[in-house]
């Protein structure tokens, strides 16, 4: 089975056939493989000097990434939520980088000092990556924002169904780096750290898992590793190539269609060489009370975003021993 590459690029405009034939085919990806690789993205932001800028945040010492580390990995440190997460031995999942929140390009945003996903994301002092990571944060919300009308479009919803929730969003932009993994990173139980590809035994990098929010944009950094399983339970290679962005179906979107469109389970395998990876998930307000649509997959108990994105993350090695800080808040009466 192939990932299906697509050129958004009509999703930009208004109505036209060419648009409404896009759309069919991100429905069709969601429906298939729950992978698809995009082009036709705005304002250049998948150039190879952007993603060096990006990367370039993994060359600070690491006498800085500790002031920007969180709180369970660092205890004198304030932030919990946003920030660096370090290599960690013992689990499936190896890898190194940082959290950051919408406030990288809204200024208005105040936190409340009781939920911690309002928390504001610890910033370095490079002021190259720092252009580089508000470009790039407004190019994918800008490109999520597109995609959510076509999934609403192909929904037969109406196109702006979901535009308020993402008014005031809380898309995470990710830097990942994937060393090789020596051998004192794996766990005395070994079985869960090991994937066969192309009958030898591969070193897995990330732990097989759903995104938790509504998609995910990714940029793969030329090295491959990241593999989608297929609804028939095989892992398939999911390719890196330049000048275009990965995408896929996550945890948030499968709730909110009540099933209809189903989250893409993921991993990542390592191939002895060093991996680096740019996720921006793309979420909306923690505000959000995620109800049923009309007419569309089976009925749900409404949640709030903020304790479902809470539930999800906290389950993840990058966020270990934080779930207890945030109560759900349910969603009233
Ligand atoms: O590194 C990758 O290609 C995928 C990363 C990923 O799945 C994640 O951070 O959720
Ligand atoms: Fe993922």
């Amino acid at each position: 089975m192939m990932i299906p590459e697509i050129d958004i690029a009509s999703l930009f405009d208004g109505p036209s056939d060419a648009r409404d034939l896009v759309d069919r085919e991100i429905f069709r990806a969601a429906g298939e493989i729950g992978f698809m690789t995009i082009t036709g993205l705005p304002d250049d932001c998948l150039s190879r000097d952007l993603r060096k800028d990006l990367l370039s945040i993994f060359e600070l010492p690491d006498s800085e990434k500790r002031t920007l580390t969180r709180k369970n990995f660092v205890p004198e440190n304030m932030n919990v939520y946003r920030g660096w997460f370090p290599l960690q031995n013992g689990y499936p999942t190896y890898k190194e980088g940082i959290d950051i929140g919408a406030d990288i390009i809204d200024k208005t945003r105040v936190p409340d000092p009781l939920d911690p996903l309002t928390e504001l994301t610890p910033l370095p002092d490079l002021p190259t990556w720092r252009v580089a990571a508000e470009q790039y944060y407004g190019a994918m919300s800008k490109t999520g924002g597109a995609l959510m009308r076509s999934i609403a479009r192909a929904l037969s919803l109406p196109e702006m169904q979901f535009d308020a929730a993402f008014q005031n969003g809380t898309s995470t932009l990710r830097m990942i780096h994937y060393p090789p993994r020596p051998s004192e990173s794996f766990g005395s139980e070994d079985k869960d750290f090991w994937a066969e590809y192309k009958g030898e035994q591969r070193y897995l990098l990330g732990a097989a898992h759903m995104d938790s929010g509504f998609i995910t944009l990714l940029a793969q950094d030329g090295v491959e590793g990241l593999q989608a399983k297929t609804r028939d339970g095989e892992w398939i290679m999911v390719p890196p190539k330049e000048g275009t962005l990965t995408v896929n179906f996550g945890k948030l979107l499968q709730r909110w269609t009540g099933g209809a469109i189903k989250a893409t389970i993921h991993r990542v395998i390592g191939n002895g060489q060093r991996r680096y990876s740019v996720p921006f998930f793309f979420e909306p307000s923690i505000n959000t009370v995620i109800a049923p649509l009309e007419g569309c997959g089976e009925p749900f108990a409404p949640v709030l975003y903020g304790d479902h994105l809470w539930e999800a993350t906290t389950g993840f090695v990058e966020q270990k021993g934080i779930a207890h800080l945030r109560q759900p808040k349910g969603v009233g009466v």
